[in-house]
């Protein structure tokens, strides 16, 4: 019988097998990491504050998350309906919609904390 820590091992190893098959088959995860890089690096040469530091984790999250769902859904989609059929394509378009929705908060959340930074930027130096 498998140990209780080789259980939980394997387990944090097939959610890293999922987070890594998402990356490979989906260009807009390789594009949402990107974004969250930029995100970082901006945060570090802003010296922003540890609150804003917070939303903007969750909001990376957030889009990470339902980037990694909507990946999961389309899967179970082509599995269970290879075939054109309306339901198939309605699942398809709710999942790419929560991921639209979290990519638009994320990048709300973003001007709200970057924008008064950057027009303070531009004020001091230009
Ligand atoms: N089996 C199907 N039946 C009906 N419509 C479908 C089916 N598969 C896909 N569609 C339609 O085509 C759209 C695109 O589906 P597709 O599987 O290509 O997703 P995608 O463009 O790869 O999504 P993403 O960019 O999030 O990876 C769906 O949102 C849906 O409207």
């Amino acid at each position: 019988m498998e140990s209780y820590f080789k259980k939980r091992y394997n387990s944090f190893r097939f959610a890293f097998r999922g987070i890594a098959a998402a990356i490979r088959s989906e260009p807009h995860m390789r594009l949402h990491f990107l974004a969250a890089l930029g995100v970082t690096v901006a945060g570090f040469l802003f010296d922003i504050t540890r609150w804003e530091w917070c939303l903007l984790i969750l909001s990376m999250g957030l889009v990470i998350v339902s980037e990694i769902i909507n990946t999961a859904i389309e899967t179970l989609t082509n599995l269970v309906s290879p075939e054109w059929n309306e339901l198939a394509g309605k699942t398809k378009d709710l999942a790419a919609g929560a991921v639209l929705v979290a990519a638009f908060t994320a990048a709300l959340v973003g001007a709200v904390v970057f924008v008064p930074y950057v027009l303070q930027f531009l004020d001091s130096y230009l």
